[in-house]
């Protein structure tokens, strides 16, 4: 594990898009897999940037997004398909037909995440994966459980989960009570793993990842198995690690 600590967002937002469009550049069809929350959008930011001096281009690359909330169309401004328009997709050349993200509104959610896990194990491995971390140690929407789930599942968020999202919301009401997720055996098989956490309130939770006990009530600190993770920590999120 590989845990970087950086004094300024700026510094912090170079290095995650420099390690992604460093991949892009040497493997042009990578696949990513991609994570959404307000963690990721000033990495996309410079990905944009770099993408616009001509330095990289997604035309041959793969995306594959970690989840989205069920039944929010793409179209709504919620909608983690939306977001990814919003901050990356529409400002690079990525082929729209190589960005993948679990249907919201599919009439069936577990055949949707069937045909999902099918598209992915098609592409065999996704070489590098981008992830945030929710307050309670999950990842993706995998939420703190006695047991986890390996594919790509249909999961019930927990309360403090809906209350994190519910910022993005009109009324916390509002928030969705169920996600389509990657699941963790998807995640811990990609062949490296961006780990990006900023802020004073996840501090703990990210020590409490990386060098506490591993458990699925805490589905972040199974990462500390993985052979190839990188840990990008804003200087507050690292407060413990100095
Ligand atoms: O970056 P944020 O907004 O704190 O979200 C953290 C995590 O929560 C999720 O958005 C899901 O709630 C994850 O996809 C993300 O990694």
């Amino acid at each position: 594990m590989n845990i970087l600590t950086f004094p300024t967002d700026a510094e912090l937002n170079e290095a995650g898009a420099g390690i992604i469009t460093g991949l892009v550049q040497t493997k042009p069809n990578a696949v990513l897999g991609l994570a959404t929350g307000s963690t990721p959008i000033g990495i996309y930011k410079e990905m944009i940037r770099t993408f616009r001096k001509n330095m990289v281009s997604y035309k041959q690359a793969t995306t594959f997004n970690l989840d989205e909330y069920v039944g929010l169309p793409a179209s709504d401004p919620q909608s983690y398909a939306y977001y990814m328009k919003e901050h990356l997709f529409d400002h690079i050349d990525a082929s729209p037909e190589r960005t993948h993200i679990p249907s919201g509104t599919a009439a069936d959610p577990e055949a949707e995440c069937k045909r999902y896990d099918a598209l992915l194990e098609s592409y065999g491995q996704i070489d590098l994966q981008l992830l945030g971390l929710g307050h309670n140690g999950h990842i993706g929407f995998n939420e703190p459980d006695h047991s986890l789930i390996r594919g790509t599942h249909v999961v019930k968020l927990s309360d403090q989960t809906r209350d994190a999202n519910a910022r993005f919301f009109e009324t916390p009401e509002r928030v969705p009570t169920h996600a389509i997720t990657m699941g963790v055996g998807t995640i811990l098989k990609a062949k490296t793993i961006l780990l990006v956490v900023k802020g004073a309130d996840k501090a703990d939770i990210v020590h409490r990842a990386l060098t506490g006990e591993i458990t699925t009530e805490c589905p972040a600190s199974l990462l500390q198995t993985h052979p190839h993770l990188v840990v990008l920590l804003d200087a507050e999120a690292g407060r413990h690690f100095r």
